[in-house]
């Protein structure tokens, strides 16, 4: 199987996702699919998270499904349960950065500050979620923070207030793997069905992120 991060490196793109209703798991795979976007980040803020996951890995395991807002230790153990073949979190906490390594599980946790980063770098972190990117500073920012972190290989995924028109701004930045954002797959769209809607998005996204990753080669 290929590695996850390989799949979002090469996508450029993560939609990061709260839903609701494990009935939805597999028409949003599929509109997922659709779009050209085989990766998607559950995030454990809804009940239905770990059931969602479990529903698209049995249904359709062509979709690289990862873990978002991963808290604590019990829900990290519930994704990889799940299926989970990534995790991601908001904030740093070494204690579920050492237990996704425990578990195999290549781990993104977040930072906004030059602090966080040492810290998450000397505990081994090499690819580390930029959150919340927009209020954060946008990526000067970003490209600021991690400057002095440049030799050690760390990249980022930023996530939180990036949109479709701000996608080529952040994949500029080398170190930047891929961005994460909700505006492809809204937790309102998915609760009123409209599936052709986040297939439309995801389509968009990969386009502009595609051509993004084209031109800093
Ligand atoms: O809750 C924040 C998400 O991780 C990113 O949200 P956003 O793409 O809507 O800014
Ligand atoms: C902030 C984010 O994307 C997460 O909850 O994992």
């Amino acid at each position: 199987m290929k590695d996850p991060i390989d799949i979002i490196a090469g996508l450029g793109v993560v939609p990061v996702i709260a839903i609701e209703r494990a009935s939805d798991a597999v028409p949003l795979a599929d509109a997922l699919l659709e779009g050209g976007l085989p990766v998607a980040e559950i995030t454990f803020r809804t009940e239905a998270a770990a059931d969602v996951l479990a529903a698209m890995r049995d249904a359709r395991p062509e979709l690289c499904i990862g873990a978002g807002t991963i808290l604590d230790k019990a829900n990290l153990a519930r994704a990889v349960a799940s299926g989970a073949r990534f995790g991601l979190a908001p904030g740093y906490d070494p204690d579920i950065v050492d237990a996704a390594k425990a578990a195999n599980l290549p781990f993104c946790p977040g930072i906004m500050t030059p602090s966080d980063l040492t810290l998450a770098a000397a505990r081994g972190v090499r690819l580390a979620k930029f959150f919340p990117a927009g209020v954060a500073g946008g990526p000067k920012a970003l490209s600021g923070i991690s400057a002095p972190f440049a030799h050690l290989g760390i990249r980022f995924i930023p996530t939180g207030g990036v949109t479709e028109a701000t996608i080529g701004d952040w994949l500029a930045i080398r170190q930047v793997v891929a961005v994460g954002g909700t505006w492809i797959a809204k937790t309102e769209d998915i609760r009123d069905g409209r599936f052709a809607e986040i297939a439309k998005n995801a389509k968009a996204a990969v386009k502009v992120a595609q051509e993004a990753l084209e031109k800093r080669q």
